[in-house]
């Protein structure tokens, strides 16, 4: 483990209190309401680049909030210098594209594997190898949800490098979707691919490479089957709901 401030978070081991395990939102302006969530007592760690971290209490254990910025470079960075300082579990949560339909708005998807149509991943295994979550802390998210009555799905997960032309949306600047991604929602959705966002891929290949456990729970923003816009309105249900799993699989001693 180092002891050195990591150049990109901007964290050492000594400013995360022995944490195990963090939670990785994408976006930077979610980190301090998941902490608060966890513990009213959380509190700020900084903020360099997109990644802004604090650090919360659930039971006495220390559990890191620290956001992986947008898409797979800046969280394969993550994933390095969190190691660095001795996270040993790191959990995704964010926001999703559902492609099935039976998924409904604010459902929780819970990744047990992850297609990987991102580049980053390349650089640390070949396609051939897996992106596969870590079993055991797959199953406490999922235990948490099922105790918790959370609407949930444990499914395939497809992580795009773009929002728009990789997850065959048509709404993007130019309205064209090069010919290798045309039809390519519906194939996903044939497959039995549950939903598309854009870190899952790199993350699972990134911690199995180094032996490290990952997974990844998402709120349901967008329904693909009905358009290709997000529906905001469908955000804050989502939050309370993987909020309330995050705490009741953290509150469970490992
Ligand atoms: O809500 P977050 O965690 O940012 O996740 C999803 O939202 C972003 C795209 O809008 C991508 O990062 C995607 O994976
Ligand atoms: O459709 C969506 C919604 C959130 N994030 C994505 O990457 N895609």
């Amino acid at each position: 483990m180092s002891q050195a401030r990591q150049y990109h978070i901007g964290l050492s081991a000594a400013d995360i209190g022995g944490a195990l395990d963090v939670l990785l939102p994408g976006d930077p302006g979610r980190v301090a309401d998941l902490a608060r969530a966890l513990d009213d007592q959380a509190y700020a760690l900084g903020q360099n680049r997109e990644y802004c971290s604090w650090l919360a209490h659930v039971d006495g254990r220390p559990v890191l909030v620290c956001s992986s910025g947008l898409g797979a470079p800046s969280t394969a960075v993550a994933v390095e210098e969190l190691a660095n300082i001795g996270i040993k579990r790191f959990i995704r949560v964010g926001t999703t594209g559902a492609i099935q339909p039976y998924i409904d708005f604010a459902d929780i998807v819970i990744s047990k594997a992850a297609v990987r149509l991102e580049g980053t991943s390349r650089h640390y295994a070949p396609l051939a190898y897996p992106a596969v979550a870590s079993f055991s802390l797959t199953q406490r998210l999922v235990a948490a949800a099922e105790r918790l009555g959370v609407p949930h799905h444990v499914g395939i997960t497809a992580s795009s490098d773009t929002f728009w032309p990789g997850q065959e949306r048509y709404d993007s600047h130019s309205g064209y979707v090069r010919r290798a991604f045309q039809g390519s929602l519906a194939e996903w959705r044939a497959l039995g691919v549950a939903n598309f966002e854009m870190e899952a891929a790199a993350l699972f290949t990134v911690c199995a490479t180094f032996g490290l456990d990952a997974a990844c729970i998402c709120g349901v923003i967008a329904r693909r089957v009905d358009a290709e816009a997000v529906n905001h309105a469908a955000y804050p249900l989502a939050a309370e709901r993987w909020q309330s799993i995050l705490l009741e699989a953290l509150r469970e001693p490992v």
